[in-house]
């Protein structure tokens, strides 16, 4: 860590948990200050910048969506775009923590946490921004939208919003996490008569009748995108769908389509999916990844103006054969950091976080605990430790759940 110590806002309403993190964090060389509500956290970031934030997403005790949270996270960033935010949850706000990820959040971390954890999670989002203000991105790095790849399904899928871009139909994308479906409705809006109008989210998952007012009367005369449709509440399924008159309607989901249809009431449904579109797992388009991977070398490179790193060749290898469960987000992330971070002429396997394909030994220590009855806590606590903590990737290779993982991290304490 570079000799000045860093700045770390923690905006959380609990006292205890300010206090907690100011105690391990100045333990650790750093500088805390502490925020029990976000105007608090303004004058705060009045005063001075700060290397990290950590960001608490329910303020108000008791509430889950963590709408307030957002809305603080939006600010941050818009405010600074090299702010790097960290979101803290509770057990039950996985889901939100990673939704908080796609809005702009470097990282998260759960409730209660480990010490270990924190601080690690801490300095890597330092070290991040750091390396995003050394890096001083060029201002004009706006990205083109491009939904890139070969394989047929995402071949179909260009074609398909090519037909029905610039008309008025309804269209319904499923696939899993990170399959591109947020980028295919900015495609299908832009393609549009409407592209001059405004494209509004809706966010499913966490709206109520207001919200989706409020959100229909901001997408008058343009697009409507619900993300997360099948997550509606079913009393909110009728009242949506009657305020749908005069706009374009785009829709996701991470169920596919059987599932996301049972999801949904008749009318609202009718209203949603007049075309659909399928992306498939990342993991299931054969060397798209790949491409994807050498697009995103490129971008932020450019972006950060940082030399043009190949990749290893087992680094393409590990590329290759990762299972991706966060999809092209997850890739896209790991290759900004590493372009980011990483150093030497090429991006290899451990600046990616990966591991090779082949790469099935297990450290000894596991070895000796099989034999000793199976420990799960060490087989996962080596899992966490293999993809840095990375708890998608160790979930996958364990065969979890994300939230089974977390159930299982809390009981051991790691
Ligand atoms: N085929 C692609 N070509 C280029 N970039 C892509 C492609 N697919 C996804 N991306 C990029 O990956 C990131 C994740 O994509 P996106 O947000 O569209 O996924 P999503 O399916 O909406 O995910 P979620 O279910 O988590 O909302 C975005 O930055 C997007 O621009």
């Amino acid at each position: 860590m570079p000799s000045e110590s860093p700045a770390i806002l923690v905006i959380d309403d609990d006292p205890d948990i300010v206090r907690a993190a100011t105690l391990l964090l100045e333990r650790n060389g750093m500088r805390v200050l502490g925020a029990l509500d976000p105007d608090a956290a303004w004058v705060r970031l009045a005063e001075g910048p700060v290397d990290a934030i950590l960001l608490d997403l329910n303020f108000a005790r008791g509430r889950t969506s963590g709408e307030e949270g957002f809305r603080m996270l939006d600010r941050l960033i818009a405010a600074d775009r090299n702010a790097v935010v960290v979101v803290v949850t509770g057990h039950s706000g996985i889901a939100v923590a990673v939704q908080a990820m796609r809005g702009g959040a470097s990282d998260f971390v759960i409730k209660p946490w480990s010490n270990e954890r924190l601080l690690a999670t801490v300095e890597r989002a330092v070290a991040l921004r750091r390396a995003k203000l050394a890096a001083a991105p060029a201002p004009s790095g706006e990205e083109a939208l491009l939904l890139l790849g070969e394989a047929p399904a995402i071949e179909a899928a260009r074609r398909l919003i090519a037909r029905v871009g610039p008309t008025d139909a309804a269209v319904l994308l499923t696939g899993p996490a990170g399959s591109g479906k947020t980028l295919a409705a900015q495609l299908l809006h832009r393609t549009s008569p409407r592209a001059e109008r405004p494209l509004v989210t809706l966010g499913a998952a966490v709206a109520d009748l207001a919200m989706i007012e409020a959100r229909v009367a901001a997408a008058e005369g343009g697009t409507l995108l619900i993300e997360a449709v099948d997550q509606l509440a079913s009393t909110l399924q009728p009242e949506l769908a009657r305020r749908l008159g005069g706009l374009r309607v785009l829709s996701t989901s991470r169920r596919d389509r059987a599932g996301t249809r049972a999801a949904l009431s008749d009318d609202l449904r009718f209203r949603l999916n007049t075309v659909e579109i399928d992306l498939p797992a990342l993991s299931d388009r054969g060397e798209d990844a790949l491409l994807l991977a050498r697009h995103f070398c490129a971008l932020y490179a450019g972006r950060y103006a940082q030399p043009l790193r190949p990749l290893t060749e087992e680094a393409a290898r590990a590329i290759a054969a990762d299972a991706w469960p966060d999809g092209v987000h997850g890739l896209r992330q790991a290759i900004e950091r590493a372009v980011l971070l990483g150093g030497g002429e090429a991006i290899d396997v451990p600046t990616l976080g990966l591991s090779l394909p082949e790469d099935t030994l297990e450290p000894r220590a596991i070895k000796a605990d099989l034999n000793l009855g199976r420990s799960e806590a060490a087989l996962i606590s080596a899992a966490l430790k293999r993809h840095a903590f990375n708890v998608s990737r160790a979930a996958a290779e364990l065969g979890l759940t994300r939230a089974a993982l977390y159930r299982r991290m809390a009981k051991y304490g790691l």
